[in-house]
């Protein structure tokens, strides 16, 4: 993996609005990153690796990854980009921790995966994995958490609601608690995502939001963020919108950053 030439002071300042500050509600400060077309694809289809940042808007990427104590994805992600999830920006002074969100231990992680790579080779953290608790005791579970206690990350256990899922309080406040996070940089995929921003609930917990958009549509078919709705008794949809809203030109890429903390408009519904 080739490091990343250093990101420019004149742009990275531009960036400090959106950077994690202590929060006062009790969870890890959030932030929502990740770089989609223009019809909101985040990949030509699931498990499809797609690029679509550029050379300066990968920079920024990895710039920002090195402000949080944690980057989050979903179990898919690990499994179709066999990700690093690591800051390769020229001399990174921090590097995250990974955290992957997998409740049926679907990711086959074993030494020869990028992350744990990264991890020996001391360019970036070993990975926490989030299981259903009741697969901590899985064989295969077992021997992957052997593996990955000897780079210092490991496996653990939360119970899932009715559908199978973690709720996003439980999930941060366990974070906090027993890993001592302070920031966490959610990048995907779609699912993590919708499940973030579909919730009143869950869209609290979004501080900050910094989308690269790049100038291609995907087509049909790809991943998309696109959030369930649901209309209140008067047939009205509270949907997300950003506030102290920065767009921001970089190449051919543009990245709009926001806040949102539940801030959202009111829609007359048909
Ligand atoms: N352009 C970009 O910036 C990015 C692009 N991507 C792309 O996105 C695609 C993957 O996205 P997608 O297919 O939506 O999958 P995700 O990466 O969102 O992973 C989804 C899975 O994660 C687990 N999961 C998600 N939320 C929860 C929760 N609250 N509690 C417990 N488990 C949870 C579930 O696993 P289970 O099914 O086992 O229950 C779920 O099916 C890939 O093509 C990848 O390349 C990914 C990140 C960023
Ligand atoms: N910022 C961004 N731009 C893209 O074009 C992408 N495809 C992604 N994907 C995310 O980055 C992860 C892979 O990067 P590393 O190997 O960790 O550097 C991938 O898993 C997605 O989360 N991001």
């Amino acid at each position: 993996m080739s490091s990343i030439p250093s990101f420019p002071d004149d742009l990275a300042v531009q960036f400090e609005p959106y950077l994690p500050s202590a929060n006062t509600n009790g969870f890890p400060s959030l932030t929502l990153t990740f770089a989609t077309s223009l019809d909101s694809a985040l990949s030509l289809g699931p498990g499809i690796q797609t690029q679509l940042s550029g050379s300066l808007t990968k920079a920024m990427t990895h710039h920002i990854r090195t402000f949080h104590s944690a980057i989050l994805v979903g179990a898919s992600t690990a499994i179709s980009d066999d990700p690093g999830l690591n800051s390769r920006i020229q001399g990174a002074k921090h590097q995250p921790i990974p955290i992957v969100l997998d409740p049926n231990a679907r990711w086959n992680i074993t030494e020869s995966s990028r992350v744990v790579q990264t991890a020996k080779e001391r360019k970036g953290r070993a990975p926490f994995i989030l299981v259903n608790s009741q697969n901590l005791d899985d064989g295969a579970v077992v021997e992957r958490k052997k593996m990955l206690q000897n780079y210092g990350g490991g496996y653990i256990g939360i119970n899932v609601d009715d559908s199978g899922r973690f709720k996003w309080e439980t999930i941060l406040s366990m974070l906090k608690q027993e890993l001592g996070i302070e920031s966490i940089m959610v990048e995907g995929g779609g699912n993590v995502i919708n499940s973030l921003l579909e919730e009143e609930g869950n869209r609290r917990f979004v501080d900050n939001v910094i989308i690269t958009i790049a100038p291609t549509w995907l087509g049909k078919g790809g991943v998309v963020v696109s959030p369930d709705r649901k209309p209140d008794p008067k047939g009205q949809y509270t949907q997300p919108r950003l506030k102290e809203v920065k767009w921001i030109p970089m190449e051919e890429d543009v990245v709009l950053c926001g806040k949102l903390n539940a801030s959202s408009t009111l829609y007359n519904g048909p």
